[in-house]
């Protein structure tokens, strides 16, 4: 059986305003793949997100849903979809509780459920409250436990983690880690690229409406040829005598200021820790230096900008 759960073919976007927010996207996401769509603001996120989910036309192209046509998707197939967008599909004068025996209802789930769902996201106490009552951050928890309450085989979250506070982020982190290794699709959009480090398998960005890099975490840093560093940290100053032969016995990445980062793969640090101290180089500590998707975001910027 054919995997892809989700499909852009040529999709183009241009607003009735002349802008070109999607151009020419051309990608597959298959069954279980959690991706993160990153990108500047104005990329074409929302935008892709949208069309995707049918609420929006694309000028040319086609984005398909389970092999469907998006725009015209059949109702069997919308009910396996749960999105979290920006307006969040909350009603204000609803209580917490309506709200979610609505969506229930919507989606044909027993509503004896709800008190048990709204339990877990610590708003049964909530439950009297108005919508429009809530802080965003609270409001934002409700439209994500409203995007699991039938648990979708795809779902969409734009920005799910902005305006929550430590402790629910994590609660939303830790729930979309849960979904790794299930047959959920999920596409997550944020600013947040901790986040989306901590959470996705796959990490599509896009830029003025284009994809400018796809793949995994350690796909990404190859391409980009960037490598994990362990760096040595140093209380006295490496003179230049020295420097030279460290270039010329051990595969130094670069020597900073009070810092010598050498390859984090394969490579014996012991043997260099030792040769420091021998050359009467005090060494304060040995640490990691890891590649984050911030650093690899700003590296694919530069690059695209060049
Ligand atoms: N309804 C609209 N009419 C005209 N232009 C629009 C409309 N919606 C979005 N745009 C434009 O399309 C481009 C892509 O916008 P989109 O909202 O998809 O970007 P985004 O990547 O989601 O941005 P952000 O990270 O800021 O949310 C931008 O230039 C935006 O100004």
């Amino acid at each position: 059986m054919n995997s892809h759960v989700v499909e852009f073919q040529n999709a183009c976007k241009i607003y009735p305003n002349g802008t070109e927010a999607l151009k020419n996207i051309t990608f597959k996401i298959e069954r279980g793949e959690i991706v993160g769509l990153i990108g500047p603001n104005g990329a074409g996120k929302t935008t892709a997100v949208k069309s995707l989910l049918g609420l929006l036309k694309l000028s040319s192209g086609r984005v398909k849903l389970w092999g469907q046509d998006s725009y015209s998707l059949p109702m069997e197939f919308k009910k396996k979809t749960g999105f979290l967008l920006d307006d969040r599909g909350l009603y204000e004068n609803m209580t917490v509780e309506k709200n979610m025996i609505f969506w229930a209802k919507v989606y044909a789930v027993d509503t004896r459920k709800v008190k048990g769902i709204l339990e877990r996201w610590d708003l049964w106490i909530k439950r009297k409250d108005l919508v429009k009552e809530l802080s965003r951050g609270l409001k934002q928890k409700l439209a994500i436990a409203k995007v699991a309450i039938h648990d979708p085989l795809f779902i969409v979250m734009d920005e799910p983690t902005s305006n929550l506070d430590p402790v629910v982020r994590r609660q939303v982190v830790d729930l979309l880690k849960g979904f790794a290794g299930t047959d959920k699709t999920i596409i997550i959009t944020s600013h947040d690229l901790y986040d989306i480090e901590r959470v996705c398998t796959r990490i599509i960005m896009i830029r003025k409406g284009k994809i400018i890099a796809d793949g995994s975490m350690e796909e990404l840093k190859k391409q980009l040829g960037v490598r994990e560093c362990v760096k040595i940290i140093v209380s006295t100053n490496v003179s230049d005598v020295l420097k030279k032969k460290l270039f010329k016995n051990y595969p130094i990445e670069k020597i900073r200021d009070k810092e010598i980062l050498v390859p984090g793969d394969h490579f014996d640090t012991k043997k260099l820790v030792k040769f420091l101290v021998e050359n009467d180089v005090g060494v304060e500590r040995v640490e990691s230096e890891k590649v984050t998707l911030e650093d690899i975001y700003i590296k694919i910027v530069k690059e695209d900008e060049e």
